[in-house]
């Protein structure tokens, strides 16, 4: 039996990497450690927490007295590492907070893993999911984010991640460790915290709150299923070289506000409203400061060697999701009040 310790499970990613795995790999022995900040809910587990490979660990990745003795009690065979702090705009008003959980928290995996796995490096694999925006901005056209792209991150955030990223790699080069990175673009679907543009606008559009849509919307991101995402690193865990990289990516770019549109059409016919009714709480705010144009991702190489390829249309995907978002109202009311409220409504001062 293997067991892997999945860091982040409890957000909005990372829970999909765990539901994947518990579900897929009845043998795995899957240990969760999540924090639980404001961004990390076990009601993102619900449908699992039972299952009898699957383990829930609380802690914080900051703490390497705890870590440590988490790597000496569980022998892991492997990580895969999700934890992080992921939200652009709190990074900008918090940075030190990044630098803590994103590059100190990672170094501090690291080191437990060059601790309880000296012995047997080429057995055990330490897995950083990363991001997209380590590579900085690419303006409009038709270029795209390669492996070979050199990193250039401007937000507090994308630094701490390529701050992270390098650290992986240095401890591959200088311990022989067995790494794995993965860069992905945006991702969308259920569980998704509502201060990321997707499930924010839609819980808007829901309450007729204003949509609050950063600079012109003429920002680019590369939008990709959740559960696609959670599929590519099944397949880059468990096939990729060691010492690689893969992009990540769905060939799917939206300027913002082109997206908000599609997604208040898909609301006014959901919520039987007239068709532009939504459309009417689009609302133009103070950019984000540092705000990159565009990203767009190049998962060629993912798509030839691994085999991986998006399942899910754009469209199609974003109805699946307001879908979830609608069913799923106790979950959306919960994180946007009691314990989360302040947590969401930053979201309007923050900037
Ligand atoms: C929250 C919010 C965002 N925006 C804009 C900013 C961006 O151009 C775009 C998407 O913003 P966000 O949803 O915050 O996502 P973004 O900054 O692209 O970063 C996401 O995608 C990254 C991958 O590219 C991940 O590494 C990050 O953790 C994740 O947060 O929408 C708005 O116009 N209004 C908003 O209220």
């Amino acid at each position: 039996m293997k067991k892997i310790l999945i860091t982040g499970g409890a957000g909005f990613i990372g829970s999909h990497v765990v539901r994947r795995f518990v579900t897929t790999y009845p043998d795995y022995e899957i240990v969760n450690l999540d924090k639980l900040t404001y961004a990390g809910n076990l009601e993102n587990l619900r449908d699992i927490e039972n299952q009898p490979n699957y383990k829930f660990v609380k802690g914080d990745i900051v703490d390497a007295a705890f870590i440590n003795s988490l790597f000496e009690t569980e022998a892991f065979d492997g990580v895969i590492h999700l934890a992080a702090e992921s939200h652009v705009d709190r990074s900008i008003t918090n940075p030190t907070e990044f630098v803590m959980t994103n590059v100190v928290g990672t170094v501090n995996l690291l080191n437990a893993a060059r601790t309880y796995w000296k012995d047997n490096y080429g057995e055990k694999r330490f897995y950083h999911v990363s991001t997209d925006e380590v590579y900085g901005t690419l303006g409009e056209g038709t270029d795209m984010f390669t492996e070979e792209t050199a990193y250039d991150p401007h937000s507090p955030y994308s630094a701490s991640k390529a701050s992270s990223d390098h650290f992986v790699r240095a401890y591959a080069d200088t311990y022989k460790m067995d790494t794995v990175i993965s860069n992905c673009s945006n991702n969308y679907g259920s569980y998704h915290f509502p201060e990321k543009l997707i499930p924010l606008s839609i819980n808007n559009i829901k309450h007729n709150k204003p949509i609050p849509i950063y600079g012109k919307g003429e920002n680019i991101r590369d939008w990709l299923w959740v559960e696609d995402h959670a599929r590519a690193i099944d397949v880059i865990y468990h096939q990729a070289e060691s010492g690689s990289t893969y992009n990540i990516g769905g060939h799917n770019e939206w300027k913002n506000i082109d997206l908000i549109k599609l997604l208040c059409k898909i609301m006014d016919r959901k919520l039987g409203r007239v068709e532009g009714e939504s459309e009417k709480l689009i609302t133009y705010v103070t950019d984000r400061a540092g705000h990159d144009l565009r990203y767009a991702i190049d998962a060629s190489k993912l798509e030839k060697n691994l085999n991986w390829k998006p399942s899910l249309q754009f469209e199609e995907g974003l109805e699946k999701t307001v879908d979830w978002y609608l069913e799923n109202e106790a979950w959306l009311n919960n994180v946007t009040s009691g314990n989360y409220q302040h947590y969401y409504e930053e979201q309007y001062t923050n900037r």
